[in-house]
C-alpha cells in the first residue's frame, strides 16, 4: 500500500479508525439498501476506474459475489485497457459480468439525428444513458438495483452525465470526497495501478476528468470541504489554500448550476 505522505492543499484523509467506520457504515449501507428494497442482486457497471472498482468491491463485501452482475460496457471511445482493467476486476471479485458493447445503439441514435454528430457533449452523454438503459434493464429482469458510484466531489459540481451515470438507486460513495475513495481503495486492496490512474469519464476520445473541470481533484476537494460544504469565505478559502479567489467562485457557480441534478425535477407550486 503506497499512500502519499500528505496530501496538497488539504489533506482530508481519514484516521484508520474513522476509515474502518466508514467502510463498515457503507457495506451496512448497501445490505439495508437491498434488503428494504424487498431487491434481490445488485448491478454495477465497471469501467475499469477507481470509483466503480472500489464500489464493486465494497458490494462484494456487503452482498456476496454472487448477488452482483457487473456490466462492462465499452463503447466507440472506451480505452481498451480501460476495458480490460474492468474485466480483470469483475474476474478478480468472482462476479458474473457481461460484456455488451454500446456502439449499435449510439450509431442507431446518429443515423436518426445526424445533426448530432460532431456535437461530443451530446454523444458522450447520449453514451452515458445508453448504459444506464442496460443498466436497468438487468435490473429489473433480476429483481436487482442499480449501484451507483458517484463520490461527493463530482455530485456537488454536477459533473456526472443527468440520467445517464446519474441514474442508479443508491450512491454508497456519494459522502465521500475523491482522495477518500482513493484512499479507501488503497485500504480495501486494490491495485496501486487502478488508484493512481487518471480519472476520465471515457465519454470522447482524450476526455479526462481534471482537464475538462479546469481543476485537480485535491484542490476541488479542499474548496468543497472548506467553502461549499464548510463556512470559510471564497476569500477565506483563497487564503487558506492558495488558490484564487476565482476559482473558488467558479467552484461555487457549478455547483449552484447543477442544483437541478441533485434534486426531483421541479414542478410549480400546487396552488
Ligand atoms: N437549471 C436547470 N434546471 C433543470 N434542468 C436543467 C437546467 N439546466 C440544464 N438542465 C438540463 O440538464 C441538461 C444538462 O445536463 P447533462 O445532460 O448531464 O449534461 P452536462 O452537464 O452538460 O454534461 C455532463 C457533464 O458531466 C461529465 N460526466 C458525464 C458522465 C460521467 C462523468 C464521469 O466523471 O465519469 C462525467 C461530462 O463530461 C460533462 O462535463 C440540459 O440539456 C437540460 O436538459
Ligand atoms: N465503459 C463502461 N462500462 C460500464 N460502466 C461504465 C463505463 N464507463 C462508465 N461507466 C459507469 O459510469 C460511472 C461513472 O464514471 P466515472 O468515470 O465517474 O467513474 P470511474 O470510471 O469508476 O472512476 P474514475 O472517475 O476514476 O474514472 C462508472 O463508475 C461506471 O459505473
Ligand atoms: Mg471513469
Amino acid at each position: 500500500m503506497t499512500e502519499p505522505d500528505t496530501i496538497e492543499p488539504l489533506d482530508l484523509r481519514f484516521s484508520q479508525a474513522e476509515l474502518a467506520d466508514r467502510r463498515e457504515s457503507i457495506v451496512e449501507f448497501i445490505q439495508t439498501s437491498v434488503d428494504d428494497a424487498g431487491a434481490d442482486r445488485a448491478v454495477l457497471g465497471l469501467s475499469g476506474g477507481i470509483d466503480s472498482t472500489t464500489t464493486a468491491t465494497l458490494a462484494v463485501e456487503a452482498l456476496g459475489a454472487d448477488a452482483l452482475h457487473a456490466l462492462v460496457l465499452p463503447g466507440e471511445v472506451s480505452d481498451p485497457e480501460h476495458m480490460s482493467d474492468a474485466e480483470r476486476v469483475a474476474t478478480e471479485l468472482g462476479v458474473e459480468y457481461d460484456v455488451v458493447e454500446i456502439n449499435p445503439f449510439v450509431d442507431l441514435l446518429l443515423d436518426t439525428f445526424g445533426e448530432v454528430e460532431g456535437d461530443y457533449r451530446a454523444v458522450g452523454n447520449a453514451r452515458a444513458r445508453t448504459r444506464a438503459v442496460i443498466n436497468y434493464l438487468v435490473a429489473n429482469h433480476e429483481d436487482g438495483l442499480v449501484i451507483g458510484t458517484g463520490n461527493r466531489t463530482e455530485a456537488m459540481v454536477g459533473y456526472f452525465t443527468k440520467f445517464g451515470d446519474g441514474a442508479v438507486d443508491v450512491n454508497p460513495l456519494g459522502n465521500l470526497y475523491k482522495q477518500h475513495v482513493r484512499q479507501l481503495a488503497r485500504s480495501l486492496g486494490v491495485a496501486e495501478e487502478l488508484v493512481t490512474k487518471t480519472p476520465t469519464a471515457g465519454l470522447w476520445a482524450g476526455q479526462t476528468d481534471e482537464e475538462e473541470l479546469g481543476i485537480d481533484y485535491d484542490t476541488l476537494d479542499a474548496i468543497l470541504a472548506l467553502h461549499v460544504d464548510g463556512p470559510l469565505s471564497a476569500t477565506a478559502t483563497s487564503r487558506a489554500i492558495e488558490v484564487d479567489e476565482e476559482t473558488v467562485e467558479r467552484i461555487g457557480d457549478l455547483v449552484r448550476a447543477s442544483q437541478h441534478k441533485r434534486t426531483p425535477p421541479a414542478t410549480p407550486p400546487r396552488s
